[in-house]
């Protein structure tokens, strides 16, 4: 383990330097140093079917309010209230999920709260992640630690291990620290694993009468960690667009040559919100989404048959180029793979050694298995996640895809059916480029004020509850702040077959997939022919720190709650770029494209038939 986490170090580069310069925004509730906190309704689940499950596992935590953060009623008065009323507080703070850019900030808005809450609290950061926390091993924040952490990619102030406080073993080793360290609060940051897992040590706590309370904040690149409560997560924005932006070069590079097709695969995990945000954004022209593999049971050969007849009708336009996204989850969502995946999983959790796995595999998955490509079989047989699912990242599935979609298009030559001149695959995974780059304002932002909502939960005495903002569409002034009890976002699975639905497994935080009744996935379908053939790329660009598109927010975020038919702002918006690309009396199409080139987000037919727009129809005359 670095025995430097925390080390004051001088910031190499300039933009690292202006960057630690820029003041995150906080909404007017957050910007003294109390807070009133209105407590509403009595939460149950986001599973009724499974509620029963999660009340009975959570005995002490389950049920209790939402809880929304508002300014003080006199809010001059409040924070001119002597600070001695306000007892210090000791906090501790985990990294426990995965590397996500903007983590740093929670830690920067929890401290600066703290201070401004009672100058004497202490915040601890663990060292290493959860091994630091079971083994008590403390780094204190202070203002010279954060001054080279402010606004700036990793997770490197503090580290991370495993994302895992499950185990009795490890749970009793938190609440040893949690004891000793005399701590009021515990910040743990993460995912759907972290947070979950932050439920549970909650309610050991309430049960084992320790007084420190546990608080989630959502910090996960993948974006699946979604609900009723949680807009998105801290790190998707960056990821997306820097992802995005090595998308749009491909792309770039692709039409360019003319001869390549990139098969890129995103890091997300199973759901593919990463990669349905980079395609609305850089328009590749096929992306496989997972989740509509899995509804329509889409076996690997007919995921092949996909691409080759994407290829072969491009080849009809004599294009021997193209992009494809696929989630790095891909690969769990073809139903005959993730049967063996899970035979796979079977085993490992049986103690069987690697060697021996392939040899006691059913005779349907043994087959299966003989038949992937040797590098294929090796990685499906690596050690599982923590929380028992295949290392997804370590899965070339877009290696795999291109191997069978070249093959097929050699039979479909040798058959006379594919009359085009070539097929060449390159493969690339982009996911660890992006998930330590600078966090976007939006990051910034987003994570900095969820530092400040973890004290105030704190100070509340809230434990097992999620720090969350809404109105995140809008700008910061705008963003109201809550806190949701975490069992409020968990689900039970179920086995969907056989006598009515079974629940397995413990209630959990469970990833969301992509909703296929949603506007994004809509804006996607409406644009799928025209990404296929007619190459029309989009580049974002790099993030932008300053100036316009600073303030860029996801679209998949900014679509669904998008009410275009009412939206005037935006109108607005559209009918001045459009004037500056195209002459009035452009055709239809023309103005389509230019209007859909400009802003993923466009519902474009809306737009061009809205009711207050007298000014468009001037364009498409022809
Ligand atoms: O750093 P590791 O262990 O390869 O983690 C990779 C995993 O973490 C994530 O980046 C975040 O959960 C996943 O998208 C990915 O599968």
């Amino acid at each position: 383990m670095n025995a430097d986490y925390g080390a004051p170090t001088a910031l190499a580069g300039p933009l690292q330097q202006r960057r630690a310069l820029y003041q995150p925004r906080l909404p007017p509730c957050l910007q003294g140093a109390t807070v009133r906190a209105e407590y509403g309704e009595a939460t149950t689940t986001i599973d009724p079917a499974g509620a029963h499950a999660v009340a009975q596992a959570f005995p002490r935590t389950y049920g209790q309010r939402l809880v929304t953060f508002l300014a003080p009623d006199d809010a001059a008065g409040a924070d001119k209230a002597a600070v001695h009323e306000r007892p210090p507080i000791r906090v501790g703070v985990v990294f426990s999920g995965r590397q996500s850019p903007g983590g740093h900030n929670v830690v920067w808005g929890l401290h600066d709260a703290l201070r401004a809450y009672n100058p004497h609290s202490v915040l601890y950061g663990f060292i290493g992640g959860t091994e630091g926390l079971f083994a008590n091993k403390t780094l204190e924040i202070t203002d010279d630690v954060l001054a080279s952490y402010k606004n700036q990619g990793g997770f490197d102030l503090l580290g991370r291990s495993i994302d895992q406080i499950r185990s009795s073993k490890q749970v009793s080793a938190a609440m040893t620290t949690c004891h000793n360290l005399n701590l009021d609060g515990l910040v743990i940051v993460g995912g759907v694993t972290s947070n979950s897992d932050a439920a549970q040590l909650a309610e050991t706590l309430v049960q084992k009468n320790c007084k420190t309370k546990v608080v989630g904040v959502p910090v996960s690149l993948n974006g699946d960690l979604k609900n009723q409560f949680v807009e998105t997560t801290v790190g998707f924005d960056t990821v997306c667009k820097v992802n995005s932006q090595l998308i749009s070069n491909v792309c770039l590079d692709a039409i360019s040559a003319g001869k390549y097709y990139y098969f890129v695969r995103l890091m997300g995990r199973k759901a593919s919100h990463v990669a349905l945000e980079c395609a609305l954004q850089s328009h590749p022209n096929m992306l496989i989404m997972g989740e509509e593999v899995a509804l329509s049971k889409l076996t690997l050969m007919e995921v092949i048959n996909k691409i080759c007849d994407g290829v072969q009708a491009r080849a009809e336009l004599d294009k021997y180029h193209g992009v494809l996204l696929i989630p790095e989850g891909l690969i769990e969502s073809i139903p005959e793979m993730y049967a063996l995946i899970q035979e796979i999983s079977i085993l490992h959790n049986n103690n069987v050694p690697v060697t021996e796995i392939p040899t006691q595999l059913s005779p349907w998955a043994a087959a299966l298995f003989q038949f992937l490509p040797p590098f294929i079989r090796r990685e499906l047989l690596l050690h599982q996640e923590s929380d028992n699912s295949a290392q997804l990242s370590q899965i070339d599935t877009e290696q795999l895809l291109a191997h069978l979609v070249e093959a097929e298009m050699i039979k479909r030559t040798k058959e006379g059916r594919y009359k085009g001149k070539k097929f060449s695959s390159v493969c690339h995974f982009f996911g660890y480029q992006a998930r330590g780059s600078l966090p976007s304002n939006f990051d910034c932002d987003y994570a900095y004020v969820l530092g400040h909502i973890s004290l105030h939960m704190i100070a509340a005495g809230l434990t097992g509850y999620m720090a969350t903002v809404a109105n995140l569409k809008d700008p910061v002034y705008k963003w109201r702040c809550a806190a949701a009890p975490l069992t409020a976002m968990m689900s039970v699975r179920r086995h969907l077959r056989g006598p009515g639905a079974i629940p397995i497994g413990k209630p959990a935080i469970h990833p969301s997939p992509i909703d296929l009744k949603g506007k994004a996935y809509e804006l996607l379908r409406e644009k799928a022919s025209s990404f296929l053939l007619d190459d029309f790329y989009r580049t974002p660009g790099g993030i932008q720190f300053e100036g316009p598109g600073s303030d860029a927010k996801p679209i998949t975020l900014t679509i669904e709650d998008q009410d275009y038919m009412g939206d005037i702002e935006m109108l607005k918006l559209y009918l001045d770029k459009v004037k500056t690309i195209v002459k009035p009396g452009c055709s239809r199409d023309t103005l389509k494209a230019a209007i859909s080139s400009m802003i993923s987000v466009t519902h474009v037919l809306t737009v061009m038939s809205h009711p207050l727009n007298t000014e468009l129809p001037l364009y498409h005359f022809n």
